[in-house]
């Protein structure tokens, strides 16, 4: 091959600083595909710049994602920015590679997966339900995206904690909430600096999960709690079959935490912008009313949505996934080279990050025929989904394992929202990444209640 052994062409700019502030500035304006399409217009498909002050090589299309998300894990591990070892601790399934990563990983599937997670819906509907009643019944206007937190924050730890209400989980928010902070923080740890404050929290937030566990197993052992009450409970019941436990309190702790600062901010953002979508676009509203109401039809005043119900939601996890491709919550993520690698005729060294963008294929005409037009319908044949192109929650043995409570949380929600509420957006409809994807002034609507024919 012509480029065989060389280095991707472009630059790795000033040293430590490199392009990240170019790239973390066009993230904030909402420009970082157009950032990426200069490059790629520059370079080549295949470039190398610095980003989070490593020497790092972009690529991009179908088979960079297979290669990404597939690839030997003694080839390529995960990468995180430093600072997210540093706060939420080194056993994390983010920061672990095999066989860690597996036996841990799936301990949170064993639980996280459909056949297990219906059970929880339940739980889900009455977290949907009791949140409505306190944040949108009787109000005229609701800012979304801050209330969606509150919501998923809610469900995450009533299934995955068993977290009760009360003051502990309010100290527990509000460490999570500053441990956030101090993700996106410059990683300078002096004293007042926003990451020093994540760091502290962090400390503080681990102690009260630990705590939780504790107690979590003193009730399994007085045979007092059942062990799928929660997935702590579940974890803390875990043996393998010499009697020892699969995952140390260490890694109950680290992993729960990480479930929280997964599914948190990323399932309220697919919430609000499918909020957001539905009042730009009357036709998919109604189409999704229509499905929602024949539900809601089939059911008793105040009956819980099952399993079966959400089977039936088939047009409305079209908008859903719709939405994720044109707004994908993580624009992208990284990967680190174990060992020098070959890929499209070049050079990665060993050491080099290798950085993939989720939009790169979903806005990808060849892919998504339109695709800056809102087409929920185009999966409606699955067959019609190009392989390794629809990669919101990633691929491989590292996708998100959280999906299934994404899907849960999102059609329930949507569900009880659409049915009782009409809504119409009140302020601009930018949006931006810092680094999340979010509406500019966190989305507020207008909101009354919907009058049924
Ligand atoms: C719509 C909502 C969500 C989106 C868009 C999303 C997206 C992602 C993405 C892109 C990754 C990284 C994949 C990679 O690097 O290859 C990931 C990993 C992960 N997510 Fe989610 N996620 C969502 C919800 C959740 C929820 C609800 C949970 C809670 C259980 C969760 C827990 C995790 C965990 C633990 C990982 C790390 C997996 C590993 O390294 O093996 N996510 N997610």
């Amino acid at each position: 091959r012509r480029y065989s052994k060389r280095i991707p062409p472009g630059s790795l700019g000033i040293p430590l600083i490199g392009q990240s502030l170019g790239f973390l500035r066009a993230l904030h304006n909402n420009t970082a595909e157009k950032w990426l399409e200069d490059r790629i217009r520059k370079y080549g498909p295949v470039s190398k710049l610095s980003i989070l002050g490593k020497p790092t090589v972009f690529i991009h299309g179908q088979a960079a994602n297979k290669f990404v998300f597939h690839n030997n894990s003694s080839i390529l591990a995960n990468q995180q920015p430093e600072s997210f070892a540093k706060i939420l601790g080194d056993r994390n399934l983010m920061e672990v590679s095999a066989p860690d990563h597996k036996r841990i990983r799936e301990a949170l599937v064993s639980f996280l997966k459909p056949e297990s997670l219906k059970q929880y819906i339940g739980k889900a509907d009455e977290e949907v339900r009791k949140h409505i009643e306190i944040y949108w019944k009787g109000k005229q206007t609701v800012t979304v995206l801050p209330v969606m937190k509150i919501l998923t924050f809610d469900i995450i730890c009533s299934l995955l904690f068993g977290f009760e209400q009360g003051k502990q989980r309010d100290q527990f928010l509000y460490s999570f909430q500053e441990m956030l902070n101090g993700f996106w923080a410059v990683p300078i740890n002096l004293p007042f600096t926003q990451y020093n404050r994540g760091l502290r929290e962090s400390v503080r937030a681990q102690k009260l999960v630990k705590e939780l566990v504790h107690e979590k197993r003193v009730l399994l052992e007085k045979k007092g709690a059942s062990p799928r009450q929660d997935l702590i409970t579940f974890l803390v019941s875990m043996h393998d079959e010499d009697g020892k436990p699969v995952l140390t309190d260490k890694e109950i702790v680290q992993n729960v935490v990480l479930s929280l600062l997964g599914g948190y901010e990323t399932s309220a953002t697919v919430i609000t912008f499918i909020i957001r979508q539905l009042a730009n676009e009357p036709t998919v509203c109604a189409a999704v009313l229509q499905e929602q109401q024949e539900i809601a039809k089939s059911k008793a005043s105040g009956e819980s949505l099952t399993w079966e119900d959400l089977a039936k939601m088939k047009y409305t996890w079209r908008v859903v996934m719709e939405t994720m491709r044109m707004f994908p919550p993580i624009f992208g993520g990284f990967r680190k080279a174990l060992t020098d690698i070959e890929f499209d005729g070049y050079l990665i060294p060993k050491g080099w990050q290798i950085f993939w963008a989720a939009p790169m294929t979903h806005m990808d005409s060849s892919l998504f025929p339109e695709p800056s037009k809102f087409d929920p319908n185009r999966f409606e044949k699955q067959a019609s989904v190009p392989p390794h192109s629809l990669i919101p929650f990633g691929g491989g043995p590292r996708m998100c394992p959280g999906n299934e409570l994404a899907r849960i949380e999102t059609l329930v929600a949507i569900h009880y929202l659409v049915t009782r509420y009409e809504w119409k957006l009140c302020a601009d409809n930018l949006f931006s990444r810092d680094p999340m994807l979010k509406p500019t002034q966190g989305l507020p609507i207008k909101v009354w209640p919907r009058e049924l024919a």
